[in-house]
């Protein structure tokens, strides 16, 4: 098995003539959950959104250097993008479910990506979907409801499980806490780290105590640089770096 899901080598990104990530080099461990850290604008969603290439929508942008997912170099000019974003699934700040029943949302991705597909098949994806992410006893009689009647928790909840009938290996979440109340965090947070069992997780957070409670690694980024990288107790116990040290006792952010 590969110890690692993301190799960056050297990596710089830029829209138009601003350069949002500056030379990265790092390894992103596999079954793990890896928090992104670090001040406003400092290039976190931009390198999250790297790794399914998604920022190139309506941008027009360039990079250097490399990024390898899974061992596949995703910039080079074969990689098929949809299969790209299949393995690489992606959850935002705010819930987006599609305005379509709980069942729809579901299968949507499934629908979309995959040719032939018997409706007995839809069915065991809705449902070993919504069992992964706690949904199935409160919602397997409510299937034909609206997402968007559900609370943000259990939306986000749908959003997370709309991604797994693609097999997704690596999941990146983008601040998927930051529109719920206390309760659903806590909850969010359970279920993320229960997903760490079968996926590779990235956390974009600009919360410290929740990439310490989450985290098993964390990456400390200033200025679209990285500034450090290590087990998340090690970097916030002992940071090696005085940047690191200034951010996490909230000098500045
Ligand atoms: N589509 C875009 N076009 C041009 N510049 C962009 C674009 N998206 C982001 N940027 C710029 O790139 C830099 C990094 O932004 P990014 O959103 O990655 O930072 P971030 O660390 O995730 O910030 P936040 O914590 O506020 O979400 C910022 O200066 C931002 O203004």
């Amino acid at each position: 098995m590969r110890n690692h899901v993301v190799n960056t080598n050297e990596f710089s990104f830029w829209y138009g003539d601003f350069q949002a990530l500056r030379s990265l080099t790092f390894n992103i461990s596999a079954f793990k959950i890896t928090a992104l850290i670090g001040p406003s604008g400092c290039g976190k969603s931009t390198f999250l959104k790297c790794l399914n290439r998604i920022n190139e929508r309506g941008n027009v942008v360039s990079h250097e250097g490399s990024i390898q997912v899974f061992g596949q170099d995703i910039y080079h000019p074969t990689v098929a993008l949809p299969e790209l974003r299949k393995q690489v699934g992606m959850v935002f700040q705010k819930p987006n479910p599609l305005p379509l029943s709980i069942y729809e949302n579901v299968i949507f991705g499934a629908r979309t990506h995959i040719k032939k597909i018997k409706a007995s098949e839809l069915d065991d994806m809705v449902e070993s979907s919504l069992k992964r992410v706690g949904l199935w006893d409160d919602l397997k009689d409510q299937l034909n409801r609206s997402a968007l009647t559900l609370s943000l928790e259990k939306q986000q909840r749908l959003c997370i499980a709309r991604l797994l009938p693609l097999k997704p290996k690596l999941l990146l979440l983008d601040e998927p806490c930051s529109a719920l109340d206390p309760a659903g965090i806590e909850a969010i947070e359970t279920l993320i780290k229960d997903l760490k069992k079968d996926y590779s997780i990235i956390i974009v957070t600009h919360s410290m105590s929740q990439a310490k409670r989450v985290s098993d690694e964390t990456i400390f980024m200033y200025m679209g640089e990285l500034v450090e990288m290590g087990q998340t107790e090690a970097l916030f116990n002992t940071p090696k770096e005085a940047k690191t040290a200034a951010y996490i006792e909230g000098r500045f952010g």
